[in-house]
């Protein structure tokens, strides 16, 4: 109820979802349009070279020197790496793609069973308008928290495609051996104590998104720059359109497609326990003139309750703590994120 927000989160507007502008055939409203344009058009920006990282090799009976090179040297220069080996076929995490474009393919009205409720973030719809100002992002999407299992408000869970309860459950359980190795192995390059960073997390939300074609991709953005509040976020990208890019040294990368391949990406709480050993990188979609874009993102964070600080063994003479103790970071996360404001900014010293 809005009486029980603080007037920076009181929604402001309810919008259409970005499928609603386009079957009424409206044109781009004005506040999805970024003004100054959007510097580069897509054809001269570079793709990542980001090494794509066996994940078997990264388990702690099979770990490998050669691996964990791979995995230092991308968190290190990209924040972000692709890894196979991961536990699902092909052909399930094509499955997963299919779901994520039934869902939006079933009609407007079925869809909005499963409507946001204003100030909350779960639920499908488009961008929480917080100010006037805010330029939208030209995405719609199914939020649901997904792990732990008592977390799910089912409600909000669609029952068409009928198989998409059981594809996300068992992709829920594939991923968190996924993260538990991820989680390991990032520890281990900073010689922590294995679970330190495993035991911070506790919660996995799942972000279905769709990105429908947009008649101004040199002045719309699909996401808005960002760095994502999480610890780690697990990403499988559309296996046809591009979208994703990466910046890197005041520049913009492309992500690659790799079909069999997940992209995981560090975030905002990983570079504040890492004392900013590991940075979480900035990102954005792009949109495209002819072309649908999906993706499915499963964000990895500490529970509402976990404090999170750097390591104490990270801090030292030559490398002072850089980050406050903070608890509840995706509640002021989105606030500034929505202003076009780095959120980690509030958690530096
Ligand atoms: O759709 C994508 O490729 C990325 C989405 C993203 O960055 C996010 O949801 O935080
Ligand atoms: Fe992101």
């Amino acid at each position: 109820m809005a009486e029980s927000c603080t007037p920076a989160k009181a929604e402001l507007l309810a919008t259409k979802t970005v499928q609603e502008l386009l079957t009424k055939g409206d044109k781009v409203p004005q506040n999805y349009i970024h003004e100054v344009g959007i510097p580069d058009p897509n054809a001269s920006v570079e793709l990542m070279d980001t090494p794509v990282i066996d994940l078997d090799q990264l388990t702690p009976s099979s770990i490998t020197v050669e691996q964990l090179d791979k995995l230092r040297s991308a968190l290190t220069t990209w924040g972000c790496f692709q890894v196979i080996n991961h536990g699902m076929t092909p052909e399930f995490l094509d499955q997963l793609r299919e779901i994520t474009k039934q869902f939006f393919a079933i009609p407007m009205e079925e869809k909005l069973k499963y409507l946001r409720p204003v100030n909350d973030i779960e639920g499908y719809g488009n961008d929480t308008v917080f100010s006037e100002q805010q330029t939208l992002d030209w995405t719609d999407r199914l939020y649901l928290t997904v792990y732990p299992a008592a977390q799910r408000k089912l409600e909000l869970w669609p029952e068409n495609p009928k198989s998409f309860r059981d594809i996300i459950d068992q992709f829920t359980g594939k991923l968190q051996v996924v993260t538990e190795t991820v989680l390991k192995a990032m520890a281990k390059l900073l010689n922590l104590e294995e679970n330190c960073l495993l035991d911070k997390f506790g919660e996995m939300d799942a972000r279905f998104s769709l990105y429908p074609p947009c008649s101004m991709p040199d002045h719309v953005l699909g996401i808005k720059p960002h760095a994502d509040s999480t610890i780690i976020s697990i990403l499988l990208l559309d296996k046809e359109v591009e979208g994703l890019q990466f910046l890197k040294d005041d520049e913009w990368f492309r992500a690659p497609i790799v079909p069999e391949a997940l992209l995981i990406n560090v975030g905002d709480q990983a570079e504040i326990l890492t004392n900013g050993m590991f940075k979480s990188p900035v990102h954005k979609v792009v949109t495209n003139a002819q072309k649908e874009r999906i993706s499915l993102v499963v964000f990895c964070n500490p529970n509402s309750d976990t404090e999170i600080e750097p390591f104490k063994s990270l801090i030292t003479e030559s490398r002072p703590r850089l980050y406050r103790k903070i608890k509840n970071y995706g509640d002021i996360y989105f606030e500034y994120y929505q202003q076009g404001k780095r959120p980690i900014e509030v958690a530096k010293i």
